[in-house]
């Protein structure tokens, strides 16, 4: 398979099978690629996946067939096809009519690649006044230029207003940064630094968390010796922030009670010294086997994987922990620029089961702290509904609960002020970090 097909297959995978893009993408890309073709699939897959929308906008002007009439397989080619001649300069419209119209000949009827060549070459005649988005309707704006379900920019500009919506889709259409954290057990931050910088990686320091680093150029780096030692773990930077504003001490007895793959619980043993115990519990038993493996690379030790729903009590746990972590299983709005797919996957009906399943849980794990114990509340979404709405509610209804803030955890406040109060929410197109929200709550002594 060349470059574009493989590309087709995984926007088949995910456009009508529902796949992730990004498992589909690391299942399709095997380790003997050129690295200039595996930057080329990630660019046109996840430039499709992004900006699908828009390119069935443009689609709509030039076709004959409505596009929901149009085959997926041959759908997906038109939109590579506009995509690359749209977005990415580097490639010659002829090169991506060609690639798009040979394709089509093979993943669709007799005659089909006519249509699909005259769609292209017409694109490319009149690319400039075919690229305008002509509707009034602000939300109708939004959700077509940047390629939203309008569900998602209502929301958002009811809550936020126009102009920070647009700067937040603008934001996660854009290619995040690699982060990396430093495994305190193994190594430090400048050591790491140094090391990666000797290899010819552009690195620095994340703003807000101890731990991080920022790769500019993150070209194979999980195939260096020091991943392979456990030296370094992939983590955004604002679940770095989960462990960071938890602050257990070392012997401490911490319940993660959503815990896989084990992002946040191994980094707690890592600010732990390996020193005391992090129960980790999820409802899958292929997810909880990740946080094992990755312990073992990690060299972390304390860590027991159960299989537990948050939403049950343990009556067995009530009153022992120092620390219960609830990351909670949420509407994920907040990485839409790692995993572009969230947008079409994603149902406005779920966020009402979410949010009942976010009240419980958290309900339940009121029961597991000990007086003075913490509670850290996250979601990797935006917008108040699962996030502060849910905190207010809990602590409206438990007086022997409330807010403790967390700035001086902090490696810097810009942004953040709320910190202080005890909750963040942060944003793509403000601290550069995925969409995430943390609160700290303590449970009151007596
Ligand atoms: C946001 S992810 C957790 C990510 C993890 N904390 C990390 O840092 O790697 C939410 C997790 O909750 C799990 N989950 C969903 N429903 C659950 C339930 N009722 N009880 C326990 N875990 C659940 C999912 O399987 C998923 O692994």
């Amino acid at each position: 398979m060349n470059v574009r097909e493989i590309c087709l297959n995984i926007l088949i995978d995910v456009h009508s099978k529902g796949a992730y893009s990004n498992y589909t993408i690391n299942k399709y890309i095997k380790e003997n690629i050129k690295i200039k073709d595996e930057n080329l699939i990630r660019e046109i897959v996840y430039g499709v996946i992004e900006n699908r929308l828009y390119l069935d906008y443009i689609i709509s002007k030039l076709s004959s067939i409505k596009v929901e009439k149009i085959q997926p397989p041959i759908l997906d080619i038109l939109r590579m096809g506009v995509y690359q001649m749209a977005f990415m300069d580097k490639i010659p419209d002829r090169a991506a009519v060609n690639e798009s119209v040979n394709l089509s000949k093979k993943y669709g009827h007799k005659g089909i690649s006519g249509f699909v060549n005259g769609v292209l070459r017409n694109f490319s005649r009149n690319k400039e006044k075919l690229m305008v988005v002509e509707v009034s309707n602000s939300v109708d704006y939004i959700s077509i230029k940047y390629s939203y379900p309008k569900w998602i920019i209502r929301r958002w500009i009811n809550e936020f207003g126009y102009e920070f919506t647009e700067k937040l889709c603008i934001s996660n259409n854009s290619k995040p940064k690699l982060n990396i954290r430093v495994n305190r057990l193994k190594t430090n931050r400048e050591e790491l630094s140094d090391k990666l910088s000797s290899y010819g990686y552009i690195v620095y320091n994340t703003r807000y968390a101890k731990d991080g680093i920022i790769v500019e150029n993150p070209i194979r780096i999980t195939e260096r010796e020091e991943f392979q030692q456990g030296c370094f773990t992939i983590q955004d930077e604002s679940s770095m922030l989960v462990g960071q504003i938890a602050n257990p001490k070392e012997g401490s007895l911490v319940m993660d009670l959503c815990s896989a793959p084990g992002g946040k619980a191994t980094h707690i043993a890592e600010i732990m010294e390996n020193k005391g115990k992090v129960i980790s519990r999820d409802i899958y038993e292929h997810k909880l086997r990740l946080i094992k493996e990755n312990s073992n690379r990690l060299g972390i030790n304390i860590i027991e994987t159960e299989i537990f729903d948050a939403l049950k009590v343990d009556n067995t746990m009530v009153g022992k922990a120092d620390y219960c972590i609830i990351d909670a299983p949420c509407s994920g709005l907040g990485i839409i620029r790692r995993r572009p797919d969230i947008k079409w996957n994603r149902k406005e009906e779920d966020i009402k089961e979410l949010v009942r399943m976010q009240k419980a849980i958290l309900n339940n794990a009121k029961k597991y702290v000990k007086p003075g114990g913490i509670i850290v509340y996250s979601t990797c979404t935006i917008g108040k509904e699962e996030n502060l709405d849910v905190v207010m509610d809990f602590l409206k209804a438990n007086k022997n609960f409330s807010l403790l803030g967390f700035g001086e955890l902090l490696d810097s406040l810009e942004n953040i002020e709320t910190g202080n109060k005890g909750y963040v929410q942060l944003f793509p197109h403000i601290h550069g970090t995925d969409g995430f929200f943390i609160a700290r709550i303590i449970k009151k002594n007596g």
